[in-house]
């Protein structure tokens, strides 16, 4: 990357602060530009959903991995759940999805509380394995909350057999859906329900990749702190199946963090290790020397974030990743921006800084794959709770272990807000339709800067500083002035 002539930054400068001009380009095609990662973690979309309790669950960690980015589960899940958590995402289906599932004998308000656990708008009725229905909000609606599944949902069923949609295609799949007038239809295998796939799941396997392992299943990874047994837990995580390993602390350059990697080493973990946070070249080098594969970038500018309004300490997120991944690149090792990254725009950004892989983090805690409840605020607008890792909330939970006086001492260190809402967007309330948004803005970056692939965008990115007003002007305006 570099800047217009003759505008070297004087100050550290954050995602705003920063626009890509064109170059020429031979790239005809944004569908030619391939968005995989370098870094060893096997990602086709160089998005990693953060290690946070309301963002990283098993149906996140699920669907990313199908369009080919990955997610960490949060370092407060207790092993033996992540175990469980990985063998589930490891047992799903790289195109087909997975069913929110009720049986005829289930109530309206079941299915009510259930829909919103996935994006596809409707459950499939199950009775002995075999779909026998599908039911849709609107099939619940104006009726009694008691009404049985089977008084509401309707029976003539279009089903996708699992081996023809293998040998028709999936734009094959697509047409027979669309002909059928019909959004989603259950996927059966011997004619018992194996998934269900929608019209838009179809198009987009056809776009993306999963993030698969060396044997064909979606990958995941997980997080682990740098206090208590860092080996012992290592070594379960290890054990569990996980792709990747975050060895995560607010403050990643210090000495336990350190201490932390080397008890990571000491166990010979055979996935990328990824250690952070931080901000600095020294800090890359600090880790890269203990360890980490993978420098992870960010102090402050997270969206549940209060550190800097708290210490002062951080830095402008687009200096941060540029400086840290200059240090990186020398190294042979690799950074991930994390935090802050609220429009499209920002993922392409920290990518053209050099950041193999991007961490989102609040963005996607107001999306049905969330694991938090789906609320809904008095005007009909749905949201979820969000909150920081380092909340009053998250060290309540971290620290439910421990005595009454460390639980106190812990709680007077509270560096982020416990009460987020992130809405969900109406027209994208899926994480697929964010990725969708993501990608495509991604992809038509890299055509503008004329790179097939980021190493390519990271390379030939021109980037200016601009003023608040140059910020402005490129917002959309949707009425008059
Ligand atoms: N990217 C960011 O800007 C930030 C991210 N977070 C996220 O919050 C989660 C919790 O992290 P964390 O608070 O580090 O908790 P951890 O449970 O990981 O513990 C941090 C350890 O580091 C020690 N420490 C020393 N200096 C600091 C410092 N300035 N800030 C925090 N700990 C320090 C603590 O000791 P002692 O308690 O005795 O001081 C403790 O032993 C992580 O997921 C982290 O990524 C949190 C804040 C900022
Ligand atoms: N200072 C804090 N940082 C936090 C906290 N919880 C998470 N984080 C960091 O934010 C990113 C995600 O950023 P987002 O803008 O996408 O939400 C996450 O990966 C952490 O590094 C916190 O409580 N305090
Ligand atoms: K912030």
């Amino acid at each position: 990357m570099r800047f217009l002539p003759g505008q070297q930054p004087t100050t550290d400068l954050t995602y705003g602060d920063v626009f890509m001009v064109p170059s020429r380009s031979d790239v005809t095609s944004r569908f030619d530009v391939d968005l995989s990662s370098d870094d060893g973690t096997g990602t086709t979309t160089p998005i990693v959903v953060a290690n946070m309790t309301a963002v990283a669950g098993r149906r996140m960690s699920e669907t990313v991995a199908r369009r080919g980015g990955i997610a960490i589960l949060p370092q407060d899940i207790p092993v033996d759940v992540v175990a469980d958590v990985v063998a589930d995402v490891k047992s799903k289906d790289p195109v087909v999805e997975t069913p929110v599932v009720v049986t005829p004998a289930d109530t309206v308000a079941d299915v009510l509380s259930l829909l919103g656990k996935r994006s596809h708008g409707a459950a499939v009725v199950v009775d002995s394995g075999r779909p026998v229905g599908v039911v849709t909000e609107a099939d619940c609606t104006a009726v009694d909350r008691f009404a049985r599944v089977e008084a509401v949902m309707s029976t003539d069923l279009v089903t996708l057999d699992a081996q023809r949609i293998e040998d028709d295609g999936l734009a094959a799949t697509f047409e027979q859906l669309h002909a059928a007038k019909v959004q989603l239809a259950p996927v059966v295998r011997d004619g018992v329900l194996a998934g269900v796939l929608t019209r838009k799941g179809a198009v987009r396997s056809t776009v993306y990749s999963p993030a698969l392992d060396a044997e064909g299943r979606l990958r995941v990874g997980a997080a682990v702190g740098i206090n208590g047994d860092v080996a012992a837990k290592t070594r379960d995580l290890l054990d569990a199946g996980i792709d990747v390993l975050v060895v995560d602390t607010a403050h990643g350059h210090q000495d336990k963090m350190i201490a932390a990697l080397e008890a990571v080493r000491s166990v010979d973990p055979q996935v990328p290790v990824v250690a952070g946070n931080v901000v600095t070249a020294q800090g890359v080098r600090d880790l890269a020397a203990a360890g980490a594969d993978i420098l992870k970038v960010g102090v402050g500018p997270g969206a549940m974030c209060t550190t800097r309004m708290q210490t002062a300490v951080g830095r402008p997120q687009f200096s941060a990743v540029l400086e840290c991944a200059a240090a990186a690149r020398e190294l042979g090792k690799h950074v991930w921006a994390d935090g802050g990254v609220r429009h499209p725009r920002d993922v392409a950004l920290a990518l053209a800084a050099g950041a193999s892989q991007v961490m989102v983090g609040s963005w996607f805690a107001g999306t049905y794959e969330s694991p938090g409840d789906l609320h809904e605020d008095g005007s009909g607008r749905l949201y979820k709770d969000s909150f920081g890792m380092a909340s009053a909330r998250a060290v309540a939970a971290r620290t439910a272990g421990g005595s009454a006086f460390d639980r106190a001492r812990k709680a007077l260190y509270e560096e982020g807000i416990s009460t987020g809402k992130m809405y969900l967007d109406p027209r994208r309330p899926g994480v697929e339709d964010l990725l969708d948004e993501i990608t495509s803005g991604l992809r038509s970056s890299c055509t503008y800067a004329g790179a097939r692939t980021l190493a390519e965008f990271a390379e030939r990115a021109t980037v200016g500083i601009q003023s608040a007003a140059g910020f402005a002007e490129g917002m959309p305006v949707a009425t008059s002035w």
